[in-house]
């Protein structure tokens, strides 16, 4: 279970709330409107920036004085995911061994990982020598070799086309079962969130306004504001 509890957080002024739980293996969507706090809230899960107030819980044990290497979290953001310098299958690596310091099995790994997500014949470019989509697909091969208990993905498939984003979305969602691994990912699209979720978490105004099982969030939903946006986005 990771639990955000209570977590407040200020950042010129503007003031951040969230609580949220999540039970082990669900995945969850975050959505909401552009500037909502969704990223916001996942910094914060990772260790990137401090709550003011209030706690994270991972299995009821604060995680709250870790360095973001030391939570139990793979992640995926949108900005330096990649070393420039590194090739893709090191940048994979990394995900194993921040020096690279790496077994056989464990560049098998690397290579599985790669070819899960169809660059396998890229493994020796640069990430200067990739489009965003590739560059995308390497740091979710990076998640995926790593053995962690949650996935953080914050608008993974943003630069994939349509049919790549469905592929990858059904892949993280059945590896994400398999190892019983819970993700939480922000999307824009709410077929992204129906198609992959098992949950859902509706963010605007820097608050967690409503949440529910995926099967929940419709047009219809009680929430007006819930509603209204998932209306703009049919
Ligand atoms: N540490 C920080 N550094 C810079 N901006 C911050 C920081 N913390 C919060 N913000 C601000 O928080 C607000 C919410 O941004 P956030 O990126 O979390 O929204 P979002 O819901 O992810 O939006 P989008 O869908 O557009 O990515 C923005 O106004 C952002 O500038």
């Amino acid at each position: 279970m990771l639990t955000l509890d209570q977590v407040r957080y200020e950042y010129q002024q503007e003031w951040f709330d969230f609580s949220l739980s999540v039970s082990q293996g669900s995945i969850w969507a975050l959505m909401g409107p552009s500037g909502a706090g969704k990223s916001t809230l996942l910094s914060l899960v990772a260790g990137f920036i401090t709550p003011r107030a209030g706690d994270i819980r991972v299995n009821e044990q604060s995680i709250l004085t870790l360095p973001p290497y030391e939570r139990p979290f793979s992640m995926l953001f949108q900005e330096h995911n990649l070393f420039s310098h590194l090739s893709v299958r090191d940048n994979i690596g990394l995900g194993l061994h921040p020096g690279l310091k790496l077994t056989r099995k464990d560049w098998d790994k690397v290579t599985d990982a790669a070819h899960q997500v169809g660059i396998e014949t890229l493994l020796e470019r640069q990430p200067e020598q990739l489009s965003g989509g590739q560059r995308q697909r390497v740091a979710l091969a990076r998640c995926f070799v790593q053995e962690r208990s949650h996935w953080l993905l914050d608008e993974p498939f943003s630069a994939l086309d349509p049919v790549l984003r469905a592929d990858m979305l059904t892949l993280v969602r059945r590896l994400a079962n398999e190892r019983n691994i819970s993700v939480l990912m922000v999307t824009h699209h709410v077929n992204d969130a129906k198609n992959m979720a098992s949950h859902f978490a509706y963010i605007d105004d820097n608050h967690v306004q409503v949440t529910g099982e995926i099967e929940t969030l419709g047009e219809s939903h009680k929430n007006e504001s819930l509603a209204a946006f998932i209306r703009a986005g049919n």
